[in-house]
Order: structure tokens, then sequence, then C-alpha cells
């Protein structure tokens, strides 16, 4: 028999190939090999012919057929073939940042090592392996703008202990230590493991047989060489491109798998160490199947990689995004048939694995800078270029430098103040940087509004009133005035500070004709939750920046909104709006008044009784007071306005209807 072609067309699942040992008793009449490659019957003597199922320890009597579908099939197939067909792409997808694993399953006898490694005695007869180091490094001499890494480990697996095959090597770290299975980056990986750079084929191939000199072999009864573990040969490969510019590389690994020998326990005739051996080898086996059972089942969320140090190392390669290929060796010896037919079985289940490669890109972040680097500054000779073509070349874009930022924040300081109408902006970084200032200063100010009101607060809970005010001020600055409100409607504050001393619950004089003030912690809070939500200038015409009353108007209550719209202006309205605006005014005035007692008053120092009450002198007093009446005023106007307001708007609806009944 010739090789077979490749009989599937299978695309996205594991390929499945098998590879016959030959045998001069071939089971002729059992076994079919289908000359496409696409299937391999097999037929097996019913039982109660001249083989007892029991004697042949055939599980499934009931059926005595069986066709098993395959990707190709290798009979009588050379080393080279087999390579050629199956190994080589590994080695190419490999170098093209694919992962790749071949695995050879089988019978103890059928082949595998045979496949994976060669028979020693023969160069033509070495396997995939030593083939695929040979063809790597040709590859790697070719690809001369690729600058590829090789590293390799030799792993085995004996009794589902993990042994490092490459520890006798006399560059190894870690041996002695624990080999512990890890997994990172969506990666399988062995902790304590040696990794070996290889840079060269010779320094490849030595790796290989210094691993398989170390390979734990015992006697058995039907293989004397018979290999009891599984050994996994891993060629890591880094490509890189030798181009400094390229950031993108790839990093694969391909696993070459020789997995012990499938055969069931009753038939290796082993007795003690053997015995357990064979026992742990029918349990890892057992294993492989359960995950590969697992893997072509839909919906299911759990793959039991875990169970087995083979089945946790290979968790990410098995199908997946690695490309998987299966040798299924078989020995078609007439006495084999029953293990051919289970080799098969576990080859069906694992052809419809899915696997669809994806490739494993990565990016140097160090590369990444160094281009990015470059690129900027490319960009800044273009930015510069183009600000000199276009008479800017004194806009910088360097980031700011503290001289700057100092004299930036006196320029913020000059516009809060108003000493100053614009602020020269020429880069986004020092418009960012005005707008740290700006937020710098607000936080600024809030804070220190909040420490005075601290202060103030602490000194109510510290006094309480001092003494009783004159009947007058009394009168015109009693309960009714705590808080913002005025006639049960906020009126506004001014600006959260003066507002804060002038809205008392209790207002004292006393006999030295000094005024002392307490303050009641609701009263307080009244006023700073005011002065939050009331510090926009209600009115149009002659206010400050940030003073004025709110008056109790929301948005639709400012007296802009108030305005009567152009052409519909009536007297009274227009009077009325010239009042309040006249009023606003006095207000502003009112209250710089009080801000600048206040700061006079600060900068004597302030005074407080012995109780920790703050004392204000008449001055000041009568300029609360003034103030109070004007924002009272100021409510009356606003209030008068917002009926002239609606009484417009009626008019006007009246005008319009009658307009229409004319034009009818
Ligand atoms: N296709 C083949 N052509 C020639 N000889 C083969 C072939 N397959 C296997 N053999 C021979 O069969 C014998 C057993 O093969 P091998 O050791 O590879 O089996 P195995 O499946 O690896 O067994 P074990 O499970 O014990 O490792 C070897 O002497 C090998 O040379």
């Amino acid at each position: 028999r010739k090789q077979m072609k490749s009989g599937g067309n299978r695309s996205k699942k594991v390929k499945v190939w098998v590879r016959v040992r030959p045998s001069q008793n071939f089971a002729d009449d059992a076994i079919k090999l289908d000359p496409e490659g696409r299937s391999l019957q097999i037929s097996v003597p019913r039982p109660g012919g001249d083989q007892q199922p029991q004697q042949r320890g055939f599980a499934n009597n009931q059926r005595s057929d069986w066709s098993f579908r395959t990707d190709g099939i290798f009979s009588n197939s050379s080393q080279q073939e087999v390579y050629e067909t199956v190994g080589a792409d590994l080695i190419e997808s490999g170098l093209a940042g694919y992962n790749g694993t071949i695995m050879c399953y089988g019978q103890t006898g059928a082949g595998k090592t045979f496949t994976i490694t060669g028979a020693t005695e023969m160069f033509h007869n070495r396997g995939l392996v030593p083939r695929a180091l040979s063809h790597l490094y040709k590859e790697i001499e070719a690809k001369s703008d690729l600058a590829i890494t090789v590293r390799i480990t030799y792993l085995e697996i004996y009794n589902d202990t993990m042994l490092d095959l490459l520890a006798t090597m006399p560059d190894s770290q870690e041996a002695g230590s624990p080999l512990v299975i890890t997994e990172e980056n969506g990666g399988v990986y062995v902790k304590g493991l040696n990794v070996h750079l290889a840079q060269s084929e010779e320094e490849a191939l030595n790796l290989l047989f210094e691993g398989e000199t170390n390979r734990a072999t015992a006697a058995h009864a039907l293989n004397k060489n018979s290999s009891r573990s599984h050994t996994i040969f891993t060629v890591y490969l880094e490509t890189r491109s030798r181009f400094q510019s390229n950031s993108k590389y790839t990093m694969s690994k391909i696993n070459f798998v020789d997995l012990a020998g499938s055969e069931r326990l009753q038939k290796t005739l082993s007795t003690g160490k053997t015995q357990q051996e064979a026992s742990y080898i029918n349990k890892s086996l057992s294993f492989l199947e359960q995950t590969v059972i697992a893997l072509t089942e839909k919906n299911r969320d759990h793959v039991p990689y875990r169970q087995s140090k083979l089945t946790h190392y290979l968790k990410d390669s098995i199908g997946g995004g690695c490309k998987t290929i299966l040798i299924a060796n078989i020995w078609g010896d007439v006495r084999q048939l029953d293990e051919t037919v289970s080799t098969m079985r576990f080859a069906q289940r694992m052809s419809c694995v899915a696997s669809e490669p994806v490739e494993n890109q990565r990016t140097d972040p160090s590369i990444m800078v160094k281009v990015l680097e470059a690129e900027i500054a490319a960009l800044k000779k273009e930015l510069a270029m183009h600000n000199t073509l276009h008479n800017k070349s004194h806009i910088h874009y360097e980031p700011i430098s503290e001289q700057q930022r100092f004299e930036l924040r006196q320029q913020v300081q000059r516009y809060i103040d108003g000493d100053l109408d614009d602020i020269d902006l020429t880069s986004i970084r020092q418009i960012q940087a005005v707008f740290e200032l700006f937020r710098e200063a607000c936080l600024a100010s809030r804070e220190e509004a909040d420490a005075r009101l601290q202060e103030l607060l602490a000194a109510q809970q510290a006094g309480g009133v001092a003494a009783t005010p004159p009947e007058g001020a009394a009168r015109s600055l009693g309960p009714s005035t705590s808080g913002a409100q005025l006639g049960g409607e906020a009126v506004g504050d001014l600006d959260g500070r003066s507002f804060g001393i002038a809205a008392r619950s209790e207002v004292g004089m006393d006999e030295s004709g000094v005024f002392l003030q307490s303050k009641r912690r609701e009263a307080a809070a009244a006023t700073a939750a005011s002065s939050k939500k009331q510090r926009q200038h209600p009115l149009g015409a002659g206010g400050g920046s940030s003073s004025g009353a709110a008056a109790g108007a929301d948005s639709e209550g400012t007296l802009d909104a108030l305005r009567p719209s152009r052409g519909r202006r009536c007297q009274a309205g227009d009077a009325a709006f010239e009042d309040a605006g006249v009023r606003g005014t006095e207000i502003d005035r009112s209250r710089l008044r009080l801000d600048a007692l206040k700061v006079e008053r600060e900068a004597q120092g302030n005074l407080y009784t012995d109780e920790g009450e703050l004392i204000i002198n008449e001055e000041e007093f009568v300029e609360i007071k003034k103030l109070r009446q004007l924002k009272e005023s100021y409510k009356a106007d606003f209030d008068r306005l917002k009926e002239l307001k609606t009484q417009i708007h009626y008019c006007q609806k009246m005008v319009d209807l009658t307009r229409q009944k004319l034009i009818q």
C-alpha cells in the first residue's frame, strides 16, 4: 500500500490522520483502507467465533463493523512523506505566529515514537521532530528580514508526575525544583521547566537527544523498548522584524506529543511497578478522552482539563486556537484488532473537536515608544514649519514651565478681579493650564467660604445672644429674616459671605454701641445652601459679576426674563423695569460697601465677646440693615414686574386674537 491522499475537507476541526504500522500479519480481511484516505473500515469477528470477546478484551461486542472517517491515511508511507504531509505546515504556521500540536495516539508498539522521533539506526528513518528542526533552521536562514528566536522544552509525564527531560543540560537553572503548571495570558506553562535557547539545528538536536536519553523506560511484555510515559517536545518561536520601526511580533509554540501506549491494563500482563504505570497511563488517557468528549459537546461550559497533568498541560494545545493534528497509530496485525478499534474510536472523537487557529501577535512596548517618539518629533517639525509660514513662530507647544504657570496665575487672578478683559491664549497646553488655575481659584474660594462658615458656627456654638438689639434693629432684622427668607420667599444671598453675617436669627447691641451677633446652625446651613443656588446675577443692568439678589427668581423669574419684549413694552413695564434696575445697582453698591467694611474689620482683627461671638460695629450693622431693606424693595419690584409680564402676555394674546378675527 502506498500513502493515501488526504480525504478530508473538514475545515475548523482537529485533523486526524491514521498511520498504519507495517505488519507481515496484516489483517487484510478485517481492515479496509479507503483508497482516497477518507475512511477506514474495520470488521471484527463476532463473538462466538474462534475467539471469545473476553479474550480479545474488546468491550463493545454488539457491533462487529466499524467505519471511521479520517483526514488521511499513511500506509507504508516514508517518514519524509509523513513530515511533508502533516509536519511541514506546522513549522510554517508556527513562524507565522500560529500554535500547533501534533499528537500520536495508539497502542504500544504501533509506531508513535517512530513517528515523533523516529528510529535511531537509520538517518532516513528520523521522525517528525528532527525533520521539523532541520526545516525550521532552513526557514530561519531564508528569512533574513526576520529575527527568529527558538527555545525548547522537553517534558515527560510519568505516573502523573512531571519531569524535565532537559534538567541535565549544563545551562539548566532550575534543576531539582518542583514543576508546576501555570496559566498566564491564556497560555499554559510549566514553572520550573528549563527553557533552552537553541541557536542552531545542532543545538536543537542535542536537546532532543539529551531528552531521549533521559526518558524513563521500562521493560514490558508487549515491547521491551516501550516507553511508559507521555513526552512533549515543545518548540517556542518568537518572530520579530529586523526593522526597528515594526513593534509587532509573534509568539508561537509547537508541541510534539508522544503519548504512552493506550492498550488496556489487562492486556499488558504487567505486574508490580509496571502495572502501576499502566494504571496511571490508563487513567490519564481516559482523562484525555473525557476532555476531548467535553470539547466536542456544544454548550458545555466546563472542560475537565485539570483532572490530570497531561490534559492540563495540553489545555491550550487541543483544538481551540491551536492547529492540532492527531496521528492515530494503528498496528494492523490480526491480533491487535480490538486495540485498533479502540484507537480509532478515540481518533473519531478527536476529529470532532473544533480547531480555529489564531495568530499570536503581540506588540513590543519599547519599540512602540520609539516609533511614537519619532512620529511626535516629525509632527513637531511639521507644526513648526506650518506656524512659521503663518507668522506664528512665537507659539510654543512645550509643557508649561513654572515661570509661565506663575504668569498665567497672575493673569487669571486679574481676570477674576475684573482688571483684565482677556487672557491671551495660543496653545492647548495654555488653555488646559488656565482651566486648572480657574479650578484652583474656585476651590480655594470655596474652602475659604467653608472655613468662614465653620468659624461662625463655632462662634455661635460658643455663645448665643450676647445682648438685645435696639428695638428698631430687632424689628428690621428680626427672626423673619433668618436665612435668606424675606416674606416667606428666598430673596437671595449676595455671595454667601456678607449675607452670612447679615442673616441672623438674633442680633444684639451692647451698651457701648457695639453690635453683637450670634447665629444659629440652621441659619448658617440655609445661608450656605441658598448662596450655592443663587450665585447668578439676576439683573441685566448695573450688576456686578457675582453680586446681586436672586430675589427668589428661577430662570424664568430673572429681570431679564421679565423684561418686556421689544415692541411690546408698555410704559408701566418700562418704568418698573428701570426701578428694579436701579434697586439692583443699589444692592450691589451696598454689598460692596459691606464688603469693604468687612475687609476693614478683618484687617483690624476680628473681635469676639467673652462667649466667642463676633463683634461688628454700628456702621456695618446699619449697612446690613439697609441691604435688607433694599432687598425687600427689590423683591417687591420683582413681583410687580412678574405681574406686569403676565398682563402683557395676556394683552398680547388678546391682540393676536383680535387681529385674527379682523383678518377673517
Ligand atoms: N511505520 C513504521 N515503519 C517501520 N517500522 C515501524 C513503523 N512503526 C513502528 N515501527 C517499528 O515498531 C516498533 C515499535 O514502534 P514504537 O516504539 O514507535 O512504538 P510506540 O507506539 O512508540 O510504542 P510505545 O507506546 O511503547 O512507546 C519500533 O521498532 C519501530 O521501529
